[in-house]
């Protein structure tokens, strides 16, 4: 007999309604929201959404990002309440929900852009803040205009093996590897904060990176994550964003492919998942506002080898997000 999805045994932590219970419901069965929590439409107080962006129009390599979304959410079914690493309950501290997908044209960027802003716009008069799936990287352009019209210009902490933060692809000014000179020119972004972490390979032109300076960012590439380390990393971006309002967003090729192949400009040398999780929780020091999580593109990956790193990512982000009543543990090297 089936049992209707309202219906469903759910771990409730004061009046906040949680992942279907696995210990009743196995895992691989039951719904495929992000971390099989409630969708937006079964609770009425959220505080923060999980919503997907399947738009893949502005890539400029391989495409498949649009079926982003529906990889991280299958890939998020094993996720348990208590995280151990951060020492929260990230679902029963806050009510986190999946608000689905934002629907968008794939036939035509701008208007895309228009409705992933209007669609964050609207999801941001019923919850706090957002976790973003992509989808390519051109969406948080939009993003930023969304969170940027509640908190003022924005710190970003942008994860990515590339800068993205080029003028034109093919004359073309809203693509994946442009989204935050266009967020920098428009005034979205607090110069004096934002940082990329983990950028390599070959670039352009020595241009690029005096650009990139210009346009408000400090750079930890790479190769710098042996010499820092966990504990180093964390510092430069703590120095870097201060008490200001920070954006987070990751693109799961700041991984190197041997921990996400799945995606569609992938770059040798990248970081570890572990080392990237490890960061991540240091975010809950920061005023953290929103995260994006982009260019998982499923069709490359293996084992959902990428799914399964992007659905952690998501979920320390939900964690750094989480309002505590321990203290934050270290950050271990
Ligand atoms: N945002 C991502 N993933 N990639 C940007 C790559 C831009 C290029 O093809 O030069
Ligand atoms: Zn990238
Ligand atoms: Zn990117």
């Amino acid at each position: 007999m089936r049992t209707p999805a309202s219906d469903l045994p759910r771990i409730t932590t004061g009046g906040r309604v949680g992942q279907v219970d696995a210990t009743v419901v196995p895992r691989f069965a039951g719904p495929a929201t992000f971390a099989r929590l409630p969708r937006i439409d079964e609770v009425s107080d959220v505080d923060v959404a999980v919503v997907g962006v399947p738009f893949d129009s502005g890539v400029s390599y391989r495409p498949g990002a649009r079926f982003g979304p529906a990889h991280v959410r299958e890939s998020s079914r094993l996720l348990r309440p208590y995280n151990p690493a951060a020492d929260v309950e990230p679902f029963a501290s806050q009510q986190v929900v999946d608000a689905g997908d934002i629907p968008v044209n794939s036939f035509d960027i701008e208007d895309a852009i228009a409705q992933v802003e209007a669609g964050a716009r609207e999801l941001l008069e019923r919850a706090g803040r957002l976790v973003t799936i992509g989808g390519d990287h051109t969406i948080a352009l939009p993003l930023l205009r969304a969170v940027a019209a509640k908190h003022g210009p924005v710190a970003v902490v942008h994860f990515d093996a590339h800068l993205d933060t080029w003028d034109t692809y093919f004359g073309a000014a809203y693509t994946h590897g442009t989204p935050f000179r266009r967020a920098s020119e428009e005034g979205l972004v607090d110069r004096s904060g934002c940082l990329h972490v983990g950028t390599r390979g070959p670039l352009y032109s020595r241009q690029d990176l005096v650009d990139d300076r210009e346009l408000g960012f400090q750079v930890v590439p790479s190769v710098e994550m042996d010499d820092l380390g966990v504990r180093g990393v964390v510092e430069r971006i703590r120095d870097r964003v201060g008490e200001r309002p920070v954006y987070l967003s990751v693109d799961i090729d700041v991984l190197d492919p041997a921990f996400a192949p799945g995606t569609g400009t992938p770059e040798a040398g990248g970081l570890t998942s572990r080392e990237l999780l490890a960061v991540l929780r240091g975010f809950a020091e920061l005023d953290l506002v929103g995260a994006d999580l982009v260019e998982v593109a499923p069709v490359y990956d293996h084992a959902e080898v990428t799914g399964i790193a992007a659905s952690h990512v998501a979920y320390e982000m939900l964690s750094a997000m989480s309002p505590r009543t321990t203290p934050a543990p270290e950050v271990r090297p």
